[in-house]
């Protein structure tokens, strides 16, 4: 799949300065700090309710943050509402999918494509490889929940790109995806990167995270446990003792 030329113009680094998130008495996010150049990726992992999705609603505007500070490019867009992050080019995508599901394949690219102001040819001809590569460019016109769920799954990340980001969110993109189909994620995220967009992602398919980062975050209860490669942070007992475990230990070493 080859990158579309001109994809993502202008693109800008995000930076997360000591963010922190409390609902109520519970603290689900503290000091958390980290920086995203253009065509960077990040891995973000983690067990259970360490904040990982938190993490991308706080940063994409949904949930309101405690303290600390989202810069894009240099400028602050801290408790800018969802639409306006989206708009200066920070979009995600959620663990489940978020098609219009009633509307067509087609429609669903055509919304997201008019949200950049990119729904001609123009438009199209940067989502085509996506379309093409995932084989969803013959079923455009099919209603989109009528789509097997991984081409469900594979539709999101596409609208995800359509809204032409500039930083890219991806909640657990593989989750519920057949083994066979994960690479498509990785085809996806290559092909994200390669036109300059800055990747996040939550992930707890650790040989996905493996292939895919060159650096990882671990977030435990709220707070960075490690940060690195992932073949360094994932072979720490500290790691290993709050998240990995006997599966990843046994990973290693196979
Ligand atoms: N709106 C909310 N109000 C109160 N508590 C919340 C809210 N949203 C999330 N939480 C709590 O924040 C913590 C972190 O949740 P979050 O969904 O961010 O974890 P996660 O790391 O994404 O987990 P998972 O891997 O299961 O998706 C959990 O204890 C969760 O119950």
């Amino acid at each position: 799949m080859e990158p579309a030329a001109g994809a993502v113009a202008g693109v800008e680094e995000l930076r997360v300065e000591n963010l922190a998130k409390r609902f109520g008495g519970l603290r689900v996010l503290e000091g958390i700090s980290f920086a995203l150049a253009p065509g960077d990726l990040l891995g973000v992992i983690g067990p259970n309710g360490a904040g990982k999705t938190t993490l991308i609603n706080v940063i994409t505007g949904r949930t309101p943050p405690s303290g600390g500070r989202i810069l894009l490019g240099g400028q602050d867009i801290t408790g800018r509402p969802t639409h306006a992050v989206s708009r200066l080019g920070v979009v995600r995508s959620f663990q489940q999918t978020n098609t219009f599901k009633a509307a067509s394949v087609r429609e669903n690219v055509s919304r997201a494509l008019r949200f950049s102001g990119g729904a001609g040819p123009q438009g199209w001809a940067r989502v085509a490889p996506l379309l093409d590569a995932f084989g969803l460019a013959p079923r455009l016109g099919e209603q989109s929940d009528k789509l097997p769920y991984g081409l469900q799954k594979m539709l999101g990340l596409t609208l995800a790109y359509a809204a032409n980001p500039k930083v890219l969110l991806l909640d657990e993109p593989a989750a519920g995806l057949e083994r066979s189909e994960r690479t498509r994620v990785d085809e996806f995220v290559r092909h994200v990167r390669a036109c300059g967009c800055s990747v996040l992602i939550v992930e707890h398919d650790m040989d996905l995270v493996r292939r895919l980062c060159p650096r990882i975050i671990v977030l435990d209860a709220g707070v960075v446990l490690a940060e690195g490669p992932p073949a360094e942070v994932l072979a720490r007992q500290d790691v290993i003792a709050a998240y990995v475990g006997a599966d990843a230990a046994g990973d290693e070493a196979a």
